[in-house]
């Protein structure tokens, strides 16, 4: 994605795409792809020890190809660097299926959701309600009282009437709690609700603009500046059903430069020592600065994203720092990976269609390469200008590279997967392209747009593949119809 605002304006091509046309068009580049990716002896992609012209014979294109290896692996790179991996909340906004909430069951992780429907996913496949936590800037009553139902890890409120509502919800249970259930003696419907907030700390991410979320003036949050966070915790301290055990900071997602975390973290200990100098009687509770997600990936070999490790050394530096400057233990630190963990691993298979040269005028052309996909599987060219890389991945070639843009089926021109690529001259109606990166907020934010049905998300481990999601069909797309 290009970053705002510093990045190259809508309609301009990256330099580093336009200056490296030539290379090796089959060279994988290893930051881009997933992590088990190679090319066979006849220059197929391969993922997982499986080639992609497998998949595709045994379940058409386009799909989804997931890494299982790669996501389980980002999983312990995080759990790592952060020394406790129920700390590191997987965003499952970035992709979530009931195999990959058991993976990260298995790997120990938490669980971010922040709607009803990917709580209901989470609890579907077992997963442990009390390491979910709940998000959302418009959680819905019913929202709520399954995440309470559930004795759900937290929520992290985000607004008053949000507080209120939650409070009214743990009071009507309390109310009909019976008096001997529970544990420990604690009444299951008298046990307080696990809560946290989430604080807007005014930070300018340097992202895309529609994605960047701690800056004031947008939706998410209370404000640190207006004052808001500080009544927030007023008023949740002043519900009896509710426990207040961190705060919550998320600025943005896409992000490389360490200093906006950096800048949150020191503005959240402050916030939080402003709270502990008032209510010293919650320093064993409130426990928990949250700096949510947002680590960037490479999405091209133009993008340089710190390492896990870095990153989370700097974020515990300066909360230790901060922390011994006020007095104050030093509390646990949880992140909200979803991309960083999700993205990298996946990689959407396309079979070529349509094939056509453009002249640009003053000699200049590009080949349109239309894939048998395109917005409705992967958004975000469109809605973020986001940059991908591609390739040929049914076979090798050594034809010169043609400057191209990988297109959709969708009717709209602004259907595009891949703004700006090369891709040899001699590519073919049939060839199988694979464009990287593609595991996060692709299938997750994918849609039916011109009644196009939804890939299927196939998984491959060790030689292997499986069926996560299978293909949507014409019948599926039907179901809703009233007769
Ligand atoms: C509250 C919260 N946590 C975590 C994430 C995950 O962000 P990312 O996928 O960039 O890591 C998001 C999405 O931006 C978010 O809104
Ligand atoms: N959906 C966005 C990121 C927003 C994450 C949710 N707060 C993307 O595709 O990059």
């Amino acid at each position: 994605m290009r970053a705002h605002p510093a990045g190259p304006r809508h309609g301009e091509i990256p330099a580093a795409h336009l200056d490296a046309p030539a290379g090796d068009l089959n060279l994988l580049d290893r930051k881009v792809w997933p992590r088990t990716a190679t090319r066979t002896g006849d220059g197929a992609l391969a993922v997982g020890g499986v080639d992609v012209r497998d998949l595709a014979a045994t379940h058409g294109t386009p799909f989804f190809v997931l890494d299982e290896a790669d996501f389980r692996s980002r999983c312990q790179d995080f759990a790592d660097a952060f020394g406790d991996a129920g700390q590191v909340h997987y965003a499952g906004k970035a992709f979530l299926c009931r195999e990959v909430v058991r993976w990260l069951d298995q790997e120990r992780l938490s669980l971010d959701v922040c709607s009803g429907g990917e709580l209901a996913l989470a609890l579907s496949a077992g997963f442990p309600a009390d390491r979910i936590a709940l998000h959302g800037s418009n959680k819905s009553t019913a929202e709520l009282r399954a995440a309470v139902d559930a004795g759900i890890g937290a929520v992290v409120v985000d607004s008053f009437d949000e507080i209120g509502r939650l409070a009214g919800i743990v009071e009507r249970r309390a109310d009909r709690a019976e008096p001997h259930t529970g544990n420990g003696g604690v009444p299951a419907g008298r046990r307080p609700v696990p809560v946290m907030i989430r604080v807007t700390v005014g930070v300018e991410a340097h992202t895309h603009e529609f994605i960047a979320t701690a800056h004031e003036d947008q939706k998410f949050g209370f404000s640190l500046a207006s004052g808001a966070a500080t009544e927030a915790v007023r008023r949740v301290l002043a519900a009896d059903g509710l426990r207040l055990v961190g705060l919550h900071s998320h600025i943005g997602s896409q992000i490389f430069d360490p200093a906006g975390f950096e800048l949150a973290a020191g503005r959240l200990v402050r916030f939080l020592t402003e709270i502990l100098e008032r209510h010293p009687e919650l320093a064993d509770v409130l426990r928990t600065l949250d700096l949510g997600g947002g680590l960037g990936i490479a999405y091209t070999s133009a993008d340089d994203p710190p390492p896990v490790d870095t990153m989370a050394k700097s974020l515990s530096e300066i909360v230790t720092r901060e922390c011994q400057l006020a007095g104050l233990p030093v509390p646990a630190i949880a992140v909200e990976p979803g991309r960083a963990i999700a993205g990298p691993g996946t990689v959407t298979v396309y079979e070529v269609g349509t094939i056509k040269d453009v002249e640009l005028g003053g000699g200049l052309a590009r080949r349109y390469v239309s894939v048998d996909g395109g917005m409705s599987d992967n958004i975000r060219t469109a809605l973020y200008d986001a940059d991908y890389t591609v390739v040929l991945a049914s076979r090798e070639s050594s034809a010169p590279a043609v400057r191209s843009r990988v297109v959709g089926k969708h009717c709209e021109s602004g259907d595009i997967v891949v703004r700006d690529c090369y891709l040899p001259a001699d590519l073919a109606v049939g060839d199988l392209v694979a464009v990287a990166a593609t595991g996060a907020y692709c299938y997750a934010m994918a849609s039916t747009y011109n009644r196009v049905p939804r890939p299927p998300v196939l998984s491959v481990a060790d030689g292997a593949g499986r069926v996560l999601l299978r293909r949507e069909t014409y019948d599926d797309l039907m179901r809703l119809e009233m007769p």
